[in-house]
């Protein structure tokens, strides 16, 4: 229980803990029930594609456990928007407060201001976060595969496609990905970020790719900041990217996603 990873996992379990004492699990799922309709996160994807695009989620945190504050200055509605207008597919968003600063009104804001499909980016272990993802307005959840065996990960895809949410499963090597293709999800993330380590390389997605079917979408995340890092990855065919602090550092976020993505 050393590493950054199983930290958060383990403070995950206090938290979900503290949530159920405040509110059983049956009226969050009712809650959840009664958000508005999902947003089409996996089709905003492909429209871009589809048009010839790259397909950006572009990030909203404040703060991260590699970078600590990142972005002093954060308004999360602005952001959205700021994003919103520069053309990126979807919006991902920290919803954990004790490592990356964020919240579920955070999420509530940014989706409120726009109308991107929202990812809720934060450590799913158990059924009743993804309840609260849907019912602070989710449209997409987070599933890693360094935290989780193949039966949760099912059983929490399934929960999340039971309430109109999609789902993007990342992973970092090739193990997690073999365990990561047995989802339904087409959503396939690579994450050029070793959790346990923060170390950075774009090869990891590079060397991950040839084990990817062509019917499923690569979705490279982390570590993208320049103009050359997307050339290359589009270079060997891969069109989504998930981005934040390239663009969380700038002080107009959208622009800077101009900048990088052209
Ligand atoms: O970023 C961290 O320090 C971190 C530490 C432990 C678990 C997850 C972490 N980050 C989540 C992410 O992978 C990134 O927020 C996301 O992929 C965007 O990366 P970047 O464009 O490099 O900000």
């Amino acid at each position: 229980m050393s590493d950054i990873l199983n930290k958060i996992i383990e403070t995950k379990r206090v938290e979900i803990a503290a949530a159920q004492a405040l509110m059983p699990v049956d009226e969050l799922r009712q809650l959840a029930h009664d958000a508005p309709e999902a947003r089409n996160f996996a089709g905003s994807l492909h429209s871009k594609l589809l048009a010839g695009k790259p397909a950006v989620i572009a990030e909203i945190k404040k703060a991260s456990p590699s970078k600590g504050v990142i972005r002093e200055d954060f308004r999360p509605a602005e952001i959205a928007r700021s994003y919103a207008n520069a053309g990126a597919a979807c919006l991902s968003v920290l919803t954990d407060a004790q490592y990356f600063q964020g919240s579920a009104d955070y999420l509530k804001q940014a989706r409120a201001a726009c109308k991107l499909p929202v990812l809720r980016k934060d450590f799913m272990i158990d059924a009743y976060q993804v309840y609260e993802a849907r019912a602070m307005g989710a449209d997409c959840i987070l599933l890693i595969v360094a935290a989780l065996s193949l039966p949760q990960m099912q059983e929490l895809e399934d929960i999340a496609n039971d309430l109109g949410m999609a789902v993007l499963v990342e992973s970092h090597n090739a193990e997690e990905l073999e365990l990561a293709l047995q989802l339904e999800t087409p959503l396939i993330g690579i994450n050029n970020r070793n959790l346990r380590t923060f170390e950075v390389s774009l090869q990891t997605t590079l060397d991950l790719l040839p084990m990817i079917p062509d019917d499923r979408c690569v979705i490279t995340e982390s570590g993208i900041f320049t103009p050359e890092d997307v050339a290359l990855m589009r270079e060997h065919d891969v069109q989504t990217f998930l981005v934040g602090e390239a663009f969380m550092r700038q002080p107009d976020p959208g622009m800077a996603l101009n900048a990088v993505f052209g």
